[in-house]
């Protein structure tokens, strides 16, 4: 198991924002995490990568006790995440962009850097080569010399995920990749999280746009009031009625069943 929640527990004074989460995710996997407005996916999120402090419980990440550890730990074990709201240099080109996130990773030292040694060209040549091949992953290799912020929205979400990707994580965590996304936007994110699947990567991700999740994820968790209501595949997840209970209310629920959905 690469990662797996023991009885996660997370309290903000009176409030159990999330309650007992046992969550396993699996190597090579694409997992996804939903739940209504206020379920406690993003308190979930940041308890995995360090932001919060459990109140109770533990994480375990590649068989590794972190739930006390800090979020830098946390990332430098192989933990990668991006954000709701779009982080980037928005000045600066789409390459810099990626090739600043991959630095980190570089042999490169000052003193290379001053004599421009070979080592020093040798190694700048390597990480443009390798963010053009990361930027490959969501078709923006032609653009790799334009402006960040002149990308189109969905393109500025699929560089955000690039640059959480250049620190080659064992497990990338997406939360809301697909929000603000057009049809076309999201059909290609899907087709973007395969690849990144295929490049060795486990993906956990948070998302609204329910075409996404079950088109892409292989499994799921549904938590609503900070527990877990359900697990299983997209069609056992279409099908539970506590599910469906949870997105439209009781009522609306049963007309669903009733109407033959
Ligand atoms: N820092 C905090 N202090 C107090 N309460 C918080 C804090 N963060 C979250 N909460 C509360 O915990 C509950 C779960 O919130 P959380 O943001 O995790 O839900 P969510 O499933 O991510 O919701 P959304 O889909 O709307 O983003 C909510 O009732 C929220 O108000």
């Amino acid at each position: 198991m690469l990662l797996q929640t023991e009885n996660l527990t997370k309290r903000f004074g009176g409030l159990v924002a999330v309650e007992s989460l046992n969550l396993q995710v699996r190597e090579g996997e694409i997992l996804g995490l939903i739940g209504p407005n206020g379920a406690g996916k993003t308190t979930m999120f940041n308890l995995l990568t360090g932001v919060h402090k459990a109140s109770e419980g533990s994480v375990h990440f590649g068989g590794v006790d972190i739930t006390r550890k800090a979020v830098h730990e946390i990332a430098q074990m192989g933990m990668a995440r991006t954000f709701q709201n779009i982080k980037l240099f928005g000045s600066l080109s789409v390459e810099d962009n990626v090739k600043i996130a991959l630095y980190p990773k570089s042999k490169v030292n000052m003193l290379n850097s001053i004599l421009m040694t070979r080592t020093y060209r040798e190694e700048m040549e390597r990480i443009e080569q390798k963010a053009y091949e990361l930027l490959a992953m969501v078709g923006l290799e032609s653009k790799g010399k334009h402006q960040a912020s002149s990308l189109a929205y969905g393109e500025q979400r699929y560089l955000e995920i690039i640059r959480a990707l250049a620190t080659d994580p064992t497990l990338l965590i997406l939360d809301e990749p697909g929000a603000g996304m057009n049809g076309t936007e999201s059909e290609q994110l899907v087709e973007h999280i395969r690849k990144i699947r295929s490049a060795g990567h486990t993906v956990l991700l948070i998302e609204h746009d329910m075409s996404v999740i079950m088109e892409v994820c292989e499994r799921i968790y549904v938590i609503n009031f900070g527990k877990q209501i359900a697990e299983g595949t997209p069609l056992q997840i279409q099908n539970n009625t506590k599910v469906i209970e949870a997105y439209l209310g009781e009522e609306d629920a049963e007309d669903y069943v009733h109407a033959g959905n």
